[in-house]
């Protein structure tokens, strides 16, 4: 059965914004990490990979008990490099410890997305820490070095469409590459800390070449520095995907309209959230400084 989302008791709108606001300001404060990129596209990816976990056949893992702070799920080599996203929220934890660690790294991710210009993320709390046993065993994230097909199957495990799978590898657009990380290199031309269509434009407008990267692994790297893994790349390989390759990189209010929906179900897979209210639409630091 879904785990049944039970929401941290008396904490209302004003106690998440509160949360949200103390990420946010630290977004600004910290600007200078990962080559003044910040540790907005870290965060997100963090958020990704506490939900990437999920598997609709037995309803384990996903987002909802918090496990990425076990060393057992935190020490998974798909997670390196988000040791700085959690070292990041420690003194938020610390500051608000009535959040569960699930809705703090989900909400995490909203905030970040939303502080580097991306759409509004309707999220909702009440996400209950779990045991380490409940903790999933490395291996359930993604292989980048594989083509479209592999990821339209990977993705089938979260019952994601091809254009809700094209909407959510948008996310790309943010950060780079670290190759003491994933061992994929780049880009610092294009790598940026601001939510645009650019991926797909990125994807389509550039001549790629295949080449080995300094790990001896294949990427594809274009003349203007830029880079796309090889799944990056399998979705203009894949005619099916390359559709909305197309759709995004032309209209960049379709891609926000498509991305939000897609990663607020990529959050909120596994959980049942019928007996909450609706979800918070958080305010920006921008608009609330007006
Ligand atoms: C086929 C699925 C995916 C694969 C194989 C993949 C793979 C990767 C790899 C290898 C990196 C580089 C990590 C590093 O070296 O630091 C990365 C970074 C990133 N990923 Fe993905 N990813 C996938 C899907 C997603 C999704 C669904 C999201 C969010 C909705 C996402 C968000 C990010 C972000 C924001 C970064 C930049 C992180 C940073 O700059 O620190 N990715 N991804
Ligand atoms: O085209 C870009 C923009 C900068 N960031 C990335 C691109 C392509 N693929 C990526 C894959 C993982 C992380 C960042 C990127």
């Amino acid at each position: 059965a879904l785990h049944l989302a039970q929401a941290e008791d008396g904490k209302g709108l004003d106690d998440f914004q509160k949360v949200y606001n103390a990420i946010a300001e630290k977004l600004r404060d910290e600007d200078e990490f990962d080559g003044y990129i910040g540790y907005g596209p870290n965060l997100v990816r963090l958020s990704w990979h506490v939900s990437g976990t999920f598997d609709k056949n037995d309803n384990s893992g996903g987002s909802f008990g918090g496990t990425y702070r076990f060393k057992k799920e935190a020490d998974d080599p798909a997670n390196k490099g988000l040791q700085n996203a959690a070292r990041f929220l420690e003194p938020i934890a610390k500051k608000f410890p009535w959040i569960s660690h699930g809705d703090l790294y989900t909400l995490a991710g909203v905030t970040a997305l939303q502080e580097m210009q991306g759409p509004k993320i309707p999220w909702r709390p009440g996400r209950v820490d779990a045991d380490e046993k409940d903790a999933p065993e490395n291996g359930r994230l993604p292989d980048a070095s594989k083509d479209g097909n592999y990821v339209r199957h990977y993705f089938g495990r979260f019952g994601f469409s091809d254009q809700e799978i094209v909407a959510l590898l948008g996310a790309h657009c943010l950060g780079k590459t670290h190759l003491e990380n994933s061992g994929y290199e780049g880009p610092w031309g294009a790598a940026t800390n601001t939510f645009t269509n650019e991926f797909f434009v990125n994807l389509l407008n550039e001549n790629w070449k295949l080449e080995k990267n300094d790990a001896g692994n294949e990427q594809y790297n274009s003349n203007k520095g830029y880079m796309m893994l090889p799944t990056d790349y399998g979705l203009i390989q894949d005619g099916k995907f390359k559709k909305y390759v197309e759709k995004y990189a032309k209209d960049q209010d379709a891609f926000f309209e498509d991305f939000k929906s897609a990663y607020v179900k990529l959050l909120e897979n596994g959980i049942d959230f019928s007996k909450l209210g609706k979800a918070y639409v958080f305010k920006t630091l921008d608009e609330q400084d007006s």
